[in-house]
């Protein structure tokens, strides 16, 4: 079943088109990675499906029904979570409660219920609690969970940060470059922590340059170059299509 279609999907900066007729589905527990190279329109993408950004044109529905004209709050509330190329843990709070706040989308708890202490905020406060270990432990944490967030090493709070996402309970997780400055083993484990979430039954649309990782880990690949999808397949297709090599060689990236 499609959970998420993008069709003709158009967004431009003043005169600069940076999307321009993207078209592309995603499947239920599908992982589907969007390369390119820098500037190639990636993450303008994730901001039109997330509501950050207003296409000019086209459509993206998740699950048959637009997405159109949606606050972000609306739309995560729909299910589609992510997270972000330059982290955006809230550094001073605790680990904890960065995952705590994605746990509390779900919360049903009134403004009364916080205000007056009643027993359903409590007990809403303690599942949340309960949540938010449970998805830190499922990242595989290892750091401390009770210390400010902005103390935890950088693989680490990459994870923090996914953690905080797959609290929310998403149905498709949009990830901008999980394994950028990883090490060669926080590279591997991010590989696994991606395929576990998938067995959860979540669909995942990772950005990424590391191209070891986006061919071992993607069912489908979709390629972008100046805001234009130039090639949509398997692995081992897109790794020998030549619009994907010139768009390669005739960049500075990591062919
Ligand atoms: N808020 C903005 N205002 C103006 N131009 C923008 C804005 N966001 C993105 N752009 C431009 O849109 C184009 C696509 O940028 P985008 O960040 O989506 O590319 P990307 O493929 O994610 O690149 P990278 O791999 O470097 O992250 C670029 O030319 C960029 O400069």
């Amino acid at each position: 079943m499609t959970l998420l279609r993008i069709e003709d999907l158009r967004l431009s900066f003043g005169g600069l088109l940076a999307i321009d007729g993207l078209c592309f589905s995603v499947g239920q527990a599908e992982i589907v990675s969007v390369i390119g190279p820098n500037g190639a329109g990636k993450t303008s993408a994730f901001n039109c499906v997330t509501g950050f950004y207003r296409p000019a044109g086209g459509q993206i529905t998740l699950r048959g029904k637009s997405l159109s004209g949606l606050r972000p709050s609306a739309i995560a509330g729909l299910g589609i979570a992510r997270t972000f190329q330059n982290l955006r843990l809230f550094g001073e709070l605790s680990v904890l409660d960065n995952v705590r706040a994605g746990a509390h989308l779900w919360l049903r708890q009134s403004i009364f219920d916080a205000l007056l202490h009643t027993p359903r905020y409590g007990r809403s406060e303690r599942e949340c609690t309960q949540a938010a270990h449970h998805w830190l432990d499922f990242v595989g944490l290892r750091g401390d969970r009770y210390g400010a967030a902005r103390n935890l090493p950088y693989g680490e709070q990459r994870r923090a940060e996914i953690a905080r996402a797959l609290a929310r309970r998403p149905d498709l997780l949009l990830l901008d470059e999980p394994a950028a400055g990883l090490n060669h083993g926080e590279k591997a484990e991010m590989l696994d922590l991606i395929r576990r979430i998938q067995a959860l039954g979540i669909a995942i649309v990772l950005i990424e340059h590391d191209m070891g990782l986006v061919m071992e880990v993607s069912e489908r690949v979709v390629v972008l170059n100046f805001g234009r999808e130039i090639a949509d397949g398997r692995p081992e297709d897109i790794r020998r299509d030549p619009a994907v090599i010139e768009a390669y060689l005739g960049s500075d990236t990591h062919a």
